[in-house]
């Protein structure tokens, strides 16, 4: 076997310290993970801006966290079938023709359309506050009465088709900051019903994941201080165009929010 020639040691030498500051950094490959990324806007990352072409009206964006995820762990395979305007019946009618036995990892966001999210939004910030607060209510009835049925079924869809993955569940912010001031924004009522009704979502969220032996990440905390109307550094959408990215997180939100988030529950 010949000497060693210097340029060969730097190589080796090179790599090892590559490997060792990527295994360092969390962000070796992820080799022999199968990703699954569903959901609805708030996974597709409408609002985020750069939608993949092939994704369409779904609306897929490579800032969204799951995008952010594969680039930085490199996957042995990634499937991301989230879209915009996704209910629960939608993503087991659309969604799950990916999953199957070797899927290790599945990420999704579902619910807050079924509860009624965008009519919901769209009485608050047009009509009263006692429009919202009613708005919100039914919003909250539909969550606590109607969305845990409808979850399990999503669950047990994804359980069924992908029995060996780790199901990582991600909820919603608060969309307001309270007290802060924005000039065409909504007053402190309306902004702590709509808080309330992320609360309950999230709240029924996370029970329904548990039950079904899910992790949960709770999202609420990091957005403190990143929510609409007197942040200093919003990462969510107020009222934009083109509308429907309104209320949803921008780039930022994926990247400092949720990836984070997600990522500690990989
Ligand atoms: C349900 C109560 C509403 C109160 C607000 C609660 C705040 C946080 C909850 C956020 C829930 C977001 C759910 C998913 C959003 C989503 O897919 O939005 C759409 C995006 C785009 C369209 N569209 O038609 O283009 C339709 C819906």
């Amino acid at each position: 076997m010949p000497r060693p020639t210097r340029a060969m040691s730097v190589a080796a030498l090179t790599a090892l310290l590559t490997l060792t500051t990527l295994s360092a950094a969390g962000s070796a490959s992820a080799a022999g993970v199968n990703y699954v990324a569903l959901g609805d806007s708030y996974a597709s990352g409408l609002g985020a801006g750069s939608y993949t072409a092939e994704s369409g009206s779904c609306k897929r964006s490579t800032n969204a966290y799951a995008y952010l995820w594969k680039n930085a762990h490199a996957p042995s395979s990634f499937a991301f079938t989230a879209c915009s305007g996704a209910r629960t019946d939608d993503v087991i009618n659309n969604q799950l023709s990916v999953l199957n036995s070797s899927t290790t990892l599945v990420s999704i966001s579902v619910g807050g359309n079924d509860a009624g999210f965008a009519s919901t939004m769209q009485t608050c910030v047009l009509d009263s506050d006692s429009a919202c607060i009613n708005a919100v209510e039914t919003a909250k009835a539909y969550a606590n009465n109607t969305l845990p049925g409808k979850l399990d079924q999503v669950y047990a869809a994804i359980h069924a088709k992908a029995p060996n993955a780790r199901v990582v569940v991600l909820g919603y912010p608060h969309l307001y900051k309270i007290g802060g001031s924005c000039i065409f924004g909504i007053g402190d009522t309306k902004r702590k019903a709509i808080n309330s009704a992320a609360d309950v979502l999230d709240g029924v969220i996370a029970k329904r994941a548990a039950n079904a032996g899910f992790a949960f990440g709770d999202v609420r905390s990091i957005f403190t201080e990143h929510e609409i109307c007197g942040s200093a550094t919003t990462w969510l959408n107020s009222t934009t165009f083109p509308i429907e990215e309104s209320y949803h997180p921008k780039a930022s939100g994926h990247s400092g929010g949720y990836l984070p988030v997600f990522s500690a529950q990989v």
